[in-house]
């Protein structure tokens, strides 16, 4: 039987060529089960077989359904895949089906509230894509299995928070997808979280500029000129709850511990964020999806192919990304 009082955590396990299963089950080894129920999502036999080369003596419940779930144990809810065969490091089609396969039966179970929050083990694009899933991460697909319209992708870290107005698309696209509209909509998402998913009242933003020295003005581009400071100001207007402040040059930012002065930055593309905050937080750093009707919080870094099978991998930041899905659920749970 599954307590349902404390939460229920969905993991997709990832591409299982890559560190994923190896991450989630070191993660899960000093796990406190008494305080939160795992659930991965995987086939069986990948897990028995990391968990051969691994030194933990783990309790694991395997279940073909949810009915068999239970609280005090890590449950593995097992699927099947046809001609399953584990080439660690090397990425395939297979890894990649089996890989969204898991976070399908993630959405599902959260959408039906059989599960409190979901964490993603890294996925290769690449090994998707091969699988025929034409998508650019989870970020995207969750948006579209669940029916909504815009998320936001943030990146946590303690204090520290970066989220993205563009997330996976190349950077020649950038410029014309950052619209008053898109701004708008993404500054929305970043204050709602962060009054409602991490308690700050009156939240204070940071937005970059997407051009050198913020286009020096209009020097060295006039995204700045024309959109993103008129957005600004027409938010400012209409937002007395919040406090906007920008658009900044994006590269002297850190440099000068600006981010220690806001509770989240606001950054135009995917590096622009990423980089820096990947510098910061140390390998600990929380992919967290904003604006979606479930939660789903994700470690900062990929698959690792050049490691994977070796028993090597930082588990890290995916148990960052665990304490981080335990906390919203904890706090979605004594609000219901
Ligand atoms: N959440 C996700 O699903 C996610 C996040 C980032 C990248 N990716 C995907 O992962 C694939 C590989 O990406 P990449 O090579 O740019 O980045 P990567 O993070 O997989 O690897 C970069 C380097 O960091 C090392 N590394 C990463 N995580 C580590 C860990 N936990 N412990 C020890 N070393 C670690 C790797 O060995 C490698 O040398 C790509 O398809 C990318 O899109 C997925
Ligand atoms: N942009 C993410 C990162 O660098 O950590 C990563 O690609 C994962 O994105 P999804 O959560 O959308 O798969």
């Amino acid at each position: 039987m599954l307590n349902k009082e404390i939460p229920r955590i969905a993991i997709s396990i990832g591409d299982f060529n890559g560190i994923g299963p190896e991450i989630i089950l070191k993660s899960l080894s000093d796990l406190d089960l008494g305080t939160s129920t795992p659930v991965i999502i995987s086939p069986k036999e990948i897990i028995a077989s990391v968990l051969s080369y691994l030194p933990y003596d783990l309790d694991v419940n395997y279940s073909d359904d949810v009915t068999g779930l239970q609280t005090g144990t890590i449950n593995v809810l097992s699927f099947a895949v046809d001609n399953l065969k584990m080439t660690p490091g090397i990425q395939s089609a297979l890894s990649g089906k089996a890989a969204m396969q898991s976070i399908e039966q993630c959405i599902h179970l959260c959408m039906n509230h059989e599960v409190d929050a979901m964490v993603t083990a890294p996925i290769s694009k690449e090994a998707v894509n091969l699988a025929g899933y034409e998508i650019p991460g989870h970020t995207e697909f969750l948006a579209t299995q669940t029916g909504t319209n815009s998320v936001l992708m943030m990146l946590v870290s303690g204090d520290l928070r970066v989220a993205l107005v563009t997330t996976h698309i190349p950077v020649k696209d950038v410029s014309e997808a950052i619209t008053p509209d898109v701004i708008k909509e993404k500054v929305e998402i970043l204050s709602s979280s962060l009054i409602h998913d991490f308690g700050i009242t009156n939240p204070k933003i940071a937005v970059f500029g997407l051009n050198p020295h913020a286009g020096d003005g209009g020097v060295i581009g006039k995204e700045e000129i024309d959109v993103i400071t008129p957005t600004l100001k027409m938010i400012r207007e209409e937002r007395k709850d919040i406090t906007l402040h920008g658009p900044f040059p994006a590269d002297g930012f850190f440099g000068q511990q600006l981010h220690k002065h806001h509770d989240a930055i606001l950054a135009m593309y995917h590096d622009q964020g990423l980089a820096p905050f990947k510098l910061l937080s140390f390998g600990k750093g929380v992919n967290f999806t904003a604006g979606l009707p479930i939660i789903r919080t994700s470690p900062d870094h990929g698959t690792a192919f050049d490691i994977a099978g070796k028993g090597v991998a930082n588990p890290s930041s995916f148990k960052e990304a665990y304490k981080q899905a335990v906390e919203l659920a904890n706090k979605q749970i004594s609000e219901d």
